[in-house]
C-alpha cells in the first residue's frame, strides 16, 4: 500500500435504528484498525423512509432505500455508504461498487408475535403482518387460511403495529432484531425450508465510489469470505430475474466448510404456485451453482410466473 489513509472517513447511512446500529457497526471496526483516522456518520432520510403507507413493490422497490446515499457519494458528501444488502438493487449505479461484504448475522426469518408462539399455532383467519411478496407466497402456500395483511415501516414502527393489536403475528428479519438488542421479541425461528430468506438477508455490505481502488483496500479486512460467496450467489439468481421485490423470489446459500448448498424458489404471491430450484458444489463455484439454478427456475416455466406477478403489480 503506497497511499495513506485519509484523515477523516464519512460513512452515509439512512437514520433507522437498524442502519444506525450497521452503521456504528462498521464504524467502530474501522476506527479499532485505523485509530488514527476519525470516521464520522451522516445520517440521511431516503424517499423509502419517507414513503409508509404503500407497499414497496408499488412504490418502486429496492432503490428507494440506497439513492440519497449514493448521491452523497458521487457528490463527495460522504466516503463510503453501509447498508442491508437486502435492501440493495442487484445493479449498482455507474459510479460505485459494492466492496466489503460483512459476515453475515442470522439469515432466518422470525415468528413474531404476543399470543402466539409459532405460525402452526395460528387460528384461521389470524391477521399476519407482512409486505414481503416472499414470505406472503411461503405462508399462504403452507397456511392457506391465514389473513396476510401489508406491513411497512422500520422495525420500531412495525413492532409497535404488533403491539396495538392490529396484527395476530408479523414476520420479520431475524438478524434485524438481533442486532437491535430485541431477541427477546422473537418467538419462534421460520426454517429456511418453511421460509427460503431472500437475497442477502441478514448481511450488510459497504459500497464506495469505484474510482477508489486504495479505500477499497482499507476496507477489505472487514470482507467476510464465506459471506461474500453466499451472498453473490444469491444475487446472481435474484438479478437473473429482474432483482426486484415486485416478485415474491427467494435465494438462499449455505456455506459448510468448502461446499455450498444454494437453494431458491419464484412464486406467485398467493403462494398458489411456486418452483424450488437447488444446486450444491463448491463454494468458489457460486456462479455456476447460481447459473444451474437459474436454468432450473427457467426449466419450470419461471418466466410465466414472472410475467404474471408483473401484470398483477401493474394492475394494482
Ligand atoms: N426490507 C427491510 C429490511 N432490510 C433489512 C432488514 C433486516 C436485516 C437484514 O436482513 O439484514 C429488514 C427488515 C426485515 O426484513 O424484517
Amino acid at each position: 500500500m503506497t497511499t495513506s489513509l485519509p484523515k477523516k472517513l464519512i460513512i452515509a447511512t439512512r437514520e433507522s435504528r437498524l442502519a444506525m446500529w450497521q452503521a456504528q457497526h462498521v464504524q467502530a471496526r474501522l476506527q479499532s484498525l485505523y485509530p488514527d483516522c476519525v470516521i464520522e456518520l451522516l445520517g440521511m432520510t431516503t424517499r423509502g423512509d419517507q414513503i409508509l403507507d404503500r407497499t414497496l413493490s408499488k412504490v418502486g422497490g429496492k432503490g428507494l432505500f440506497v439513492k440519497e446515499l449514493e448521491t452523497a457519494m458521487l457528490d463527495g458528501r460522504a466516503d463510503m455508504a453501509v447498508h442491508s444488502l437486502k435492501d440493495m438493487p442487484m445493479d449498482v449505479p455507474e459510479g460505485l461498487q459494492l466492496t466489503a461484504v460483512l459476515e453475515r448475522e442470522d439469515p432466518r426469518d422470525a415468528f413474531v408475535s404476543n399470543d402466539f408462539a409459532a405460525l402452526n399455532q395460528l387460528p384461521a383467519g389470524a391477521v399476519v403482518g407482512t409486505s414481503s411478496l416472499r414470505r406472503q407466497a411461503a405462508l399462504m402456500a403452507q397456511f392457506p387460511h391465514l389473513n396476510i395483511k401489508p406491513l411497512r415501516g422500520n422495525l420500531d414502527t412495525r413492532l409497535r403495529k404488533l403491539d396495538q393489536g392490529e396484527y395476530a403475528a408479523i414476520i420479520l428479519a431475524a438478524a434485524g432484531l438481533k442486532r437491535l438488542g430485541l431477541p427477546q421479541r422473537i418467538r419462534s425461528y421460520i426454517e429456511p425450508e418453511e421460509s427460503l430468506p431472500s437475497a442477502g438477508q441478514g448481511a450488510m455490505a459497504i459500497e464506495i465510489a469505484d474510482n477508489n481502488p486504495e479505500l477499497a483496500a482499507w476496507l477489505a479486512p472487514l470482507n467476510d469470505l464465506t459471506t461474500a460467496q453466499a451472498v453473490h450467489a444469491e444475487r446472481a439468481v435474484s438479478k437473473a430475474f429482474g432483482g426486484s421485490c415486485q416478485i415474491p423470489l427467494a435465494a438462499h446459500a449455505v456455506i459448510d466448510g468448502a461446499q455450498m448448498r444454494l437453494r431458491a424458489f419464484i412464486a406467485l404471491p398467493d403462494g398458489t404456485k411456486i418452483v424450488r430450484a437447488e444446486a450444491s458444489g463448491p463454494s468458489s463455484q457460486g456462479a455456476e451453482l447460481s447459473a444451474q439454478v437459474v436454468k432450473q427456475l427457467q426449466q419450470q416455466d419461471a418466466a410465466a410466473i414472472l410475467a404474471q406477478c408483473l401484470a398483477e403489480t401493474a394492475q394494482a
